[in-house]
């Protein structure tokens, strides 16, 4: 019998918080709860979700004891065995101007890569460290499972602040979400299917896809690819015209370097101009998201508040709340699972430095995460890493520095601008956007 936690979602007001609630009620007997808390620092925004989660609790999980919302953060991380936390600083209107900004200068606008996501890692790093600090002072022990973007800049900001302490753990969905559709693909179900991978969050490749028998299919997985294309299978992206766009490039990068499998972001690192033409100023993905998925969710909850019941609202469990819950219950209860999460390199690719903070596949322990032995990468991988990797890396000097130069640094080394004076307008243009989110660089 697995011992009841009590887990804090921190930005409980997210649209990914109906999602993990219905995969926490679907994992009830893997990840048994005593007690959720959501914390959030805008009010208005949380109690809507809460409200709405309120009603699917009580119809779908009578064992928990205490379902609460709280802004207090002493509340909220008192007594707490893990925390979530999938913030956004700035919200989606930032989001917009990360995105919109690039694409002024005609290069890539995204939230994660490029521009986009120094802007967003910029605003993350002080938020990150605050509440990790917060956290710490009510709930020392703690695990914390952080997914808020841009997540690699963030684990790095986290490691720099945080070394010593082995409960942090950085996740990312997105090679969950491509094995979903590699196991679709092969009729199989995703966790049936053993990786290995090496990269950096949003930067990364599945060398070799086996399945628990120790069979290799990998090469059924890019021959299928080739023949009939890649199509995203998570029910939450399926229909989405977007990211079905992603997941086509997906089979050209493999044409072009079919040596391994690509993470779908790899798109706009290796096509850059290609991507930077389809982006339309005012149809950003920040526009999308708040005319699609933040509109949908918060539909869902007026409806739910109004009929005071759940039952008739279509609203499953995902495989985004699956993965961070599985991954939590493999830590806490000594499961000795594989993830593939955010762990810093210290040799695990023997090629790069060691204070990169790698994605790579990992057993998870009562310990912290044991990341398995990758050893060389090839020379491609390895340059194209390191040049993104000393771009990460700059993003949070120039953060800690208050350095304009680094930042100006970091962007002309991105794949997605390299122009330095395209790199300099972006970044004024940035500075101007983000005064009061970003320190004063200099
Ligand atoms: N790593 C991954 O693979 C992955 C996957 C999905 C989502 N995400 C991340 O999850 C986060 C949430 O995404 P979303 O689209 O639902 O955004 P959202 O804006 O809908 O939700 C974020 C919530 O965080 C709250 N918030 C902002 N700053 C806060 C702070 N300092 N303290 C407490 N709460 C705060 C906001 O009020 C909001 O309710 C983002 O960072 C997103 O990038 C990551
Ligand atoms: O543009 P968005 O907000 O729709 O997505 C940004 C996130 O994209 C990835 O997450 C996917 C996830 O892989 C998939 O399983 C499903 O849950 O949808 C998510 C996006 O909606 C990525 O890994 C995240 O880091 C991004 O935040
Ligand atoms: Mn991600």
């Amino acid at each position: 019998m697995r011992s009841k936690q009590n887990l804090v979602i921190v930005g409980g007001g997210s649209t990914y918080t109906l999602g993990i609630i219905m995969s926490l009620v679907a994992e009830k007997a893997n990840f048994p709860l005593r007690k959720i808390v959501f914390y959030d620092n805008d009010k208005q925004r949380q109690e809507k979700i809460a409200k709405a989660s309120e009603i699917i609790l009580k119809e779908n999980y009578p064992e928990l004891e205490t379902f609460t919302y709280t802004t207090n953060k002493q509340e909220a991380f008192t007594d707490i065995d893990v925390a979530f936390i999938q913030i956004r600083t700035g919200g989606l209107r930032m989001r917009e101007q990360d995105e919109e900004i690039p694409v002024r200068h005609g290069v890539v606008g995204q939230e994660t890569c490029g521009a986009g996501g120094m802007a967003y890692g910029m605003r993350s790093i002080t938020d990150m460290v605050a509440l990790i600090q917060d956290i710490r002072s009510y709930s020392k022990d703690a695990w914390i499972l952080n997914y808020t973007n841009p997540a690699a800049i963030v684990a790095d900001a986290l490691n720099r602040e945080f070394k010593a302490d082995e409960r942090i753990l950085n996740i990312c969905d997105m090679p969950i979400a491509i094995m979903h559709s590699y196991a679709s693909m092969l009729h199989k179900d995703v966790w049936e299917l053993v990786p290995e991978y090496f990269g950096l969050n949003h930067f990364g490749w599945f060398t070799r896809i086996y399945d628990k028998e120790g069979n290799d299919l990998t090469d059924t997985i890019k021959n299928k690819i080739l023949e009939e294309g890649f199509i995203p299978k998570d029910k939450e992206i399926a229909h989405d015209e977007s990211w079905k766009q992603t997941f086509k490039q997906a089979r050209q990068m493999l044409i072009d370097f079919p040596e391994y499998l690509p993470n779908t972001y790899l798109q706009y690192y290796l096509y850059p101009d290609d991507l930077a033409k389809k982006e339309e100023i005012g149809n950003t993905r920040a526009r999308q998201v708040i005319n699609g998925r933040e509109k949908r969710v918060h539909e869902q909850c007026d409806q739910i508040i109004n009929a005071k019941t759940a039952a008739m609202i279509d609203i499953e469990s995902d495989i985004h709340g699956v993965y961070m819950i599985r991954a939590a219950a493999s830590l806490v209860y000594h499961l000795q699972e594989t993830y593939i999460v955010i762990v810093e390199n210290n040799g695990i690719i023997s090629n790069i430095p060691n204070d990169a903070m790698v994605e790579v596949p990992a057993s998870l322990t009562k310990h912290g995460p044991k990341p398995y032995v990758v050893g060389e990468i090839p020379r491609f991988y390895k340059g194209l890493i390191e040049n993104q990797l000393a771009y990460e890396k700059l993003v949070v000097d120039a953060f800690y520095e208050n350095s304009y130069t680094k930042a100006l640094q970091a962007l002309t080394l991105n794949r997605t601008i390299v122009h330095a004076p395209t790199a300099k307008a972006i970044l004024n243009d940035l500075i101007k956007a983000n005064q009061g989110y970003w320190p004063a660089l200099k």
